[in-house]
């Protein structure tokens, strides 16, 4: 059985998914997203639980959405009303959410009008003199309407929902000359940004060696945890990802290993183990930088660059975000994205801000590489200006 824990995420999963990629309500519950019929929908009932979450929330705009498609479909059933009494939620209990959300949204005399017909029907209902008695004393004082959450992020919403490249891809090239081994199998690069740097390698990683990744994590998996300031690690709702590092050292991590020297050149000796990381359906990664926070430096060495793998392909959402450099890559089974955290001062690089945007169809697999600035010493020294 799920308990609430998953319910309350999976649900913010949904807010998160529909808020991302602008997603009409009424669509949604019919299993229609960004235009594709998938063959599930939502019942009357799972709409109105999202509606109280969304109050939860305190977004009321959609909480009032998801409870009208809910009433409708509860309305266009008659015999619908005794089971869902039945199941604890009868139909009184839609008039009082109604009531409390118009409230919200302060339309004041819309859910007056509701509530007394709500009274009307059912008058044993204390609850519902309560919320009678609430809304006469907020329509006494004036008291003001939730205010609207209108944090648009344009570009992060856009970046999302389509593959976004600030310039023309500047070039491709294959990449011979970091080890022997690339004259006989080149790397194929794409190159994204120059500053700061970004590339993307296509065709890295092969399934078979995915299908062997994939192994090393059975049983592993468990939600991923963050670093907060105070320098210990906590489930972190905007990471709602599950994870595992691969601490063996097989044949197989040798070879990502020396594949991952071989795309960025670094000395990766010293660096934290691949870590791979699986999105379930509304998992992301809320935007932030992989460089470390000054207090955190003390403790350990800043990643100078990160390597992101991609273990599958994702259906319908899922890109990594890069939102102030306006860019994004979709994955691509076996390909890799290399950036750099780091200036050439060694500072943290503000334009790396990214973020996974959440997954909508599918399951999202990455692996993912912190490369320490430490040992890059000779690799790619410090400049003080430039
Ligand atoms: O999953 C992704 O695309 C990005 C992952 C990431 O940013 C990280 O693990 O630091
Ligand atoms: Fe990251």
């Amino acid at each position: 059985m799920p308990t609430l824990k998953d319910v309350e995420e999976a649900i913010r999963g949904l807010r998160l998914i529909q808020w991302t990629y602008s997603l009409p309500t009424a669509e949604m519950a019919k299993g229609v997203l960004q235009d594709i019929h998938h063959n599930t929908s939502l019942d009357g009932m799972q709409c109105i639980t999202i509606a109280r979450h969304m109050v939860n929330y305190k977004d009321f705009i959609r909480a009032k959405e998801w409870l009208m498609v809910g009433l409708k479909m509860y309305e266009a059933d008659e015999e619908i009303e005794y089971i869902y009494s039945q199941l604890g939620m009868p139909l009184v209990d839609f008039y009082e959410l109604f009531v409390e959300i118009q409230d919200e949204l302060g339309s004041r005399y819309l859910a007056m009008s509701e509530l007394q017909l709500a009274i009307k029907n059912w008058p044993e209902k204390v609850s519902l003199q309560r919320a009678l008695s609430r809304l006469k004393m907020n329509i006494r004082i004036g008291k003001e309407p939730a205010e609207k959450k209108n944090k648009s992020k344009r570009v992060y919403k856009k970046c999302c929902s389509s593959e976004c490249r600030p310039t023309a891809k500047l070039y491709c090239l294959y990449k011979t000359t970091s080890s022997y081994f690339l004259r006989l199998a080149p790397l194929k690069m794409e190159l994204l940004s120059l500053d700061p740097y970004m590339v993307l390698f296509h065709d890295v990683v092969s399934d078979k060696d995915i299908v062997s990744i994939r192994n090393l994590t059975k049983g592993k998996l468990a939600r991923t945890v963050t670093v907060s300031k105070d320098g210990n690690y906590t489930e972190d709702p905007d990471r709602t990802t599950k994870g595992t590092w691969l601490v063996e050292n097989n044949a197989l991590i040798q070879r990502l290993s020396q594949l991952t020297q071989d795309m960025t050149n670094f000395d990766i000796h010293d660096a934290d183990p691949f870590q791979v990381l699986n999105y379930g359906i509304g998992g992301f990664y809320g935007i932030h930088f992989d460089f470390l926070e000054d207090a955190e430096l003390d403790n350990f060495s800043d990643r100078i660059a990160t390597a992101v793998f991609y273990l599958s392909d994702v259906p319908q959402g899922g890109a990594t975000i890069f939102p102030k450099l306006g860019l994004s890559v979709f994955p691509k089974k076996g390909s890799a994205l290399l950036w750099y955290n780091l200036d050439h001062k060694g500072d943290g690089d503000n334009r790396t801000a990214h973020s996974a945007c959440p997954t909508v169809v599918g399951s999202r697999w990455v692996m993912t590489k912190w490369i320490n600035e430490r040992e890059q010493i000779f690799r790619r020294p410090c400049l003080t200006s430039i």
